[in-house]
């Protein structure tokens, strides 16, 4: 099962793994010609309704693989409002190829179509491009495909059925058959239709590799505020000074439009020395006590998130500091570095994404292994058992919240320097302002795996973390 949104997202990892959509477009428009093959026999009149989107698309292919029945493609609108490049183009063949078309512009023409001795109706006006109730002449359409006595197969879904949740909101095809691709929809569960799941070329790995397609739309409506777009706060250092800075600035170039430091005052100066753009709180102490904690949930109550750990160290008095803060917060925080090793024994109703290296995996009670599959299996039982997302690093990031498994391939060994892991602890705490544990974490370890692959073309091996730092806005560029 899989959502309309998923779906595109995973269309867009396929994409950047070369399967371009276009390709995809051929083999849903040849499953939806194999079902009309199966349903009627070769001469029978069949009439491809068409919209102007790529459902459209997916039957102008359709028509090209019947040329054995007594076909007519009908489009709803004009040909130059044909909205995708790729539907476009399939529309072309079809003209070059001469079969035959009808452009049908206004609503009293659709009314005048006549279905009457038509065996079999393509449904491809929309598929899970749909808003709303369907408009003219795609609602008339609509009537007249359900007043024909002609079999009736929808591409991907019945036009006017919302793919998510099945319902609509005014009229809708009533289809014999629907023709849906790679993987069903929940929209389709309830409909009184048989459903055919059409594999289409669409690789396991365009879903379990984290892909441009998993990443957070960068849109911004233009009457933003400073803050709309997050304001996190870091709890770190004390015995380092460059952890937090350094996870402070990745979550500004990640998007955020707020960080606040949280440390000991005796680190503060040096701190905010590293960058003006972040805003430096002093905690008495040379390092994170418990009798600071009171006043750090007090702020941390008032952001859209925390990253808590990057180079607090391990000092009894400072894990007993994080165990009281977790025990008392109730948002989403990522949990990094020495802070780690508290997770497992605190009761806690945060909302947690751990980012361990495999050492720190197993100090937590996790266990890895060699091969990253198995690796994948193990960190998605631990998962379950923490009742937290875990984002484990190495050559292939694990990230699984023990329902869901992703794995992220970007990267290069020259990132096993110093500080690496605070950018990344920087960049899933932005993006978890926004977006779910999983794909926050997910789109983190992507877009800090593309960064050091830009920064070491530049560097070489000696890539340093503030490389990163300039580089993250690239990861965005869905190449
Ligand atoms: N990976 C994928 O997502 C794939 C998708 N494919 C096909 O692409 C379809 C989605 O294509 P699109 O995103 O182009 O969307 P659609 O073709 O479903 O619809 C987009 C068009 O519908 C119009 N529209 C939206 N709501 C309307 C309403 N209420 N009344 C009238 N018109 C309305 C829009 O203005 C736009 O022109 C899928 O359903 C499937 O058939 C396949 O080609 C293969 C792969
Ligand atoms: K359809």
């Amino acid at each position: 099962m899989i959502t309309a949104d998923r779906m595109a997202a995973v269309d867009a990892n396929a994409a950047a793994l070369g399967i371009p959509r276009k390709q995809l477009m051929e083999s849903s428009g040849n499953a939806v010609a194999r079902v009309v093959r199966e349903s009627v026999d070769p001469g029978d009149r069949v009439v491809l309704v068409c919209g102007r989107g790529n459902n459209g698309g997916d039957a102008f292919v359709a028509a090209r693989f019947l040329d054995a029945y007594d076909t007519e493609t009908v489009l709803l609108g004009h040909p130059e409002r044909i909205g995708t490049e790729i539907a476009r183009e399939n529309w072309d063949a079809i003209q070059h190829a001469e079969l035959p078309t009808t452009v049908v512009g206004d609503t009293t023409d659709i009314a005048d179509l006549d279905l009457d001795d038509v065996d079999l109706i393509v449904d491809a006006m929309l598929g899970t491009g749909v808003t709303g109730a369907l408009r003219e002449p795609e609602a008339t359409a609509a009537r007249v495909i359900n007043e024909s006595e002609a079999t009736v197969v929808a591409v991907d879904v019945p036009s006017g059925v919302d793919a998510d949740t099945g319902t609509s909101e005014g009229v809708a095809v009533d289809a014999d058959h629907v023709v849906t691709f790679h993987d069903t929809k929940p929209g389709l569960a309830d409909l009184d239709a048989a459903v055919t799941v059409a594999e289409i070329g669409i690789p396991a790995a365009a879903e379990r590799f984290v892909g441009p397609g998993d990443l957070p739309s960068q849109h911004r409506a233009a009457a933003s505020h400073k803050g709309d777009h997050g304001e996190v706060l870091v709890i770190g250092g004390g015995p380092y000074t460059g952890a937090p800075a350094l996870t402070g600035q990745a979550a500004l170039r990640a998007g955020c439009d707020l960080v606040h430091i949280a440390c000991p005052e005796s680190v503060a100066r040096d701190v905010q020395g590293y960058s003006e753009n972040l805003i430096v709180h002093a905690l008495d102490g040379e390092r994170f006590t418990p009798s600071v904690v009171e006043g750090v949930l007090d702020r941390a109550v008032e952001m859209d998130g925390v990253i808590c750990g990057p180079g607090l160290g391990d000092h009894a008095e400072t894990r007993e500091a994080v165990s009281n803060f977790l025990g008392g917060f109730e948002g989403r925080a990522v949990i990094d570095a020495d802070a780690l090793g508290v997770v497992p024994e605190v009761d806690t109703d945060a909302t947690l994404v751990c980012t361990p290296h495999q050492g720190e995996l197993q100090a937590m009670g996790g266990e890895t292994a060699d091969d990253w599959e198995q690796r994948a299996d193990l960190v998605a039982e631990f998962a379950g058992e923490l009742g937290h997302t875990l984002l484990v690093k190495g050559p292939y990031d694990i990230v699984a919240d023990g329902e869901t498994t992703r794995v992220n391939r970007t990267g290069t060994p020259a990132m096993t320097v110093g500080g690496t892991g605070d950018v990344l602890a920087g960049v899933v705490g932005a993006l978890l302002v926004a977006t779910e544990p999983l794909t926050a974490a997910a789109a983190g370890a992507y877009l800090t795996g593309r960064a050091g692959e830009a920064a070491a073309d530049a560097r070489g091996n000696g890539l340093v973390a503030t490389d990163l730092l300039d580089r993250l806005s690239e990861g965005f560029d869905n190449e």
